[in-house]
């Protein structure tokens, strides 16, 4: 047994759990018209309403005792402050120093990282100035039009996810375009409509190693090169990078001063705040990337200084680890209203469950409890009318996060209103449900003996829910929402006690596939492996055209 699920606070909760299981939120709100100014929180535009949870009075101090007991407060002041919380890389974890406005020195290894990160934004800031304006031009004294960022994983979820998210800021003379599968159609289909002359790629990889970005940079180069007869000179005017690894990016022919500096102590999931954010910062200026910052900074600081039970982000951790731990529920659904958010969920199933889809423990052991959540979901209302059925009425229990903005960007009144009062009703709905009574009141008097009927059309109800409403997805307000996310994740790392920061399980396939691609151009049958994988393999061989 671990000495998580034999702690005191486990064992509160575990027996609190027995208690409130069939407690029902409906009748909660029925009693306590308060309930809402009770469970709701702010941080500057942002409303975050967590009372639609299966909780008590007694529920959230017994999970704060719980986070006291896994020393959260130190640990986050552990992260902040540059300590090497990353055990397995040796490295700091210091997304919160990218987006520090305050400026106040952070040290890792007894230096300043603040003046470096400082230097590469302002490189950033007179770069996108140039490109944006024009005066940054072709080899044909053209200007940019189209930017493809090259990249994957954390070197593009994050940047493609924040440039559709804050489109509406966006210059409507600079594209932006993300390429990261290494699928030939995902780059072919993305260069076909662009000229060589009017296009800039940037080249993501924080270690310039991986082998999809390598290979797609490879073939964009191929494409550029063969398009201006082999002019090598005009890569300068056409490629830049963003890496930690000056060498490599030098052997791919980019002139260091086209290069923009990231470091080991930030993790890829979270480096969209770094150069990687480079894209976003071309699509929508670095002005609004420093607003984004801004407000990833202002939850940065809520995150540090709030009493756990008025701290956003803890709550957000600790509902998770309620139903994650003490209901069983495997997974967790991201529903934003708003189109402007439809890469989000992909972006945080990098973040969440690269994070903490981890079954040893800091110490090295084999753990007992169940940690990472199943991150999935999809924008509303398009999620409403093919998965929600299961979310209602499915024998799964699936918490959900909901997200609105007030005001939209665009001028179709009518449809906002439409979307908000779904993102409303979806939450009312999962938390009501509908009982027998209510089903029995609605149907037509023939009907009311169908009991088949009656029993397809209750709605058990009691789903859990957190609803995020803002003013509007300015950068400040994505920024805050992203960090908000980030520290989620944080705080349940320390309460599973696991290193929520390497990412050791996705290297095996990676070097399994080295190993078959070039049994893949061999005329041998391929016998090396266990039978289904030679099996496939040889099909594939016979099914390929040559
Ligand atoms: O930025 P790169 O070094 O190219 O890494 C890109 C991605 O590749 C790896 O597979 C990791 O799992 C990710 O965490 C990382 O974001």
């Amino acid at each position: 047994m671990s000495s998580l699920t034999t702690a005191k606070a486990w064992i509160a909760l575990q027996e609190h759990y027995r208690q409130i299981q069939n407690y029902s939120m409906r009748e909660a709100f029925e009693q306590d018209p308060d309930r809402f100014n009770k469970y709701s929180l702010h941080l500057n535009d942002i409303l975050f309403d967590y009372s639609k949870n299966r909780i008590n009075e007694k529920t959230l101090p017994l999970l704060v005792e719980l986070g006291k007991h896994c020393q959260l407060e130190t640990k986050i002041q552990a992260m902040f402050s540059g300590a090497k919380i990353n055990t397995t890389e040796h490295r700091a974890v210091l997304h919160t120093a990218l987006r520090n406005r305050s400026n106040r020195p952070v040290f890792v290894d007894g230096q300043d990282v603040m003046p470096g990160i400082n230097k590469v934004l302002a490189k950033m800031r007179s770069f996108c100035q140039r490109v944006r304006s024009g005066e940054w031009k072709g080899y044909t004294d053209k200007a940019i039009t189209d930017v493809v960022n090259i990249g994957i994983g954390g070197s593009s979820l994050g940047p493609k996810m924040v440039s559709a998210a804050l489109a509406p800021y966006s210059l409507p003379t600079l594209n932006v375009h993300y390429v990261s599968n290494i699928d030939e159609a995902d780059l072919v289909s993305t260069l076909k409509a662009l000229s060589p002359e009017t296009t800039l790629f940037v080249i993501a990889s924080k270690s310039f190693g991986t082998q999809e970005a390598m290979v797609n940079a490879k073939s964009a180069r191929k494409w550029f090169l063969d398009l201006v007869n082999n002019d090598r000179l005009a890569i300068a005017k056409h490629f830049v990078a963003i890496s930690t690894n000056t060498e490599l990016v030098q052997e791919f022919g980019i002139d260091t001063d086209n290069m923009f500096e990231l470091w080991d102590w930030v993790g890829g999931r979270y480096s969209l705040w770094s150069a990687v954010g480079l894209s976003i910062a071309l699509h929508v200026g670095m002005d609004h990337f420093e607003e984004l910052l801004q407000g990833a900074y202002d939850a940065d600081e809520h995150f540090r200084s709030q009493p756990f039970e008025q701290n956003i982000p803890v709550i957000m951790g600790l509902l998770g680890i309620w139903y994650n731990n003490f209901f069983g529920a495997q997974s967790y659904a991201l529903l934003p209203y708003d189109y402007s958010m439809r890469y989000f969920a992909d972006y945080l199933q990098q973040g969440d469950m690269e994070s903490n889809g981890k079954s040893v423990d800091m110490e090295g052991e084999k753990i007992d409890y169940d940690t990472g959540q199943i991150i999935w979901g999809q924008q509303g209302t398009n999620g409403q009318h093919a998965f929600y059925q299961l979310i209602h009425q499915g024998t799964k229990l699936i918490p959900c996060d909901f997200h609105a903005a007030a005001n939209s960007f665009y001028d179709l009144r009518e449809h906002h209103e439409i979307l908000v009062s779904n993102f409303l009703a979806q939450p009312e709905a999962l938390m009501r449900g509908k009982t027998v009574e209510e089903v029995l009141r609605e149907l037509p008097p023939e009907q009311r003996t169908d009991s088949v009927l009656v029993a397809a059309k209750v709605f058990d109800g009691n789903k859990p829910s957190n609803s995020f409403l803002y003013k509007q997805l300015t950068p400040e307000t994505l920024g805050s929402l992203l960090a908000f996310y980030e520290h989620k994740i944080f705080v349940q790392g320390v309460i599973w006690n696991i290193n929520s920061f390497d990412q050791m399980g996705v290297e095996l396939g990676k070097v399994l596939a080295k190993v078959i691609q070039p049994e893949l151009s061999s005329n041998e049958v391929i016998k090396s492996h266990d039978c289904s994988t030679n099996g496939l393999i040889n099909a594939y061989k016979k099914l390929r055209q040559t």
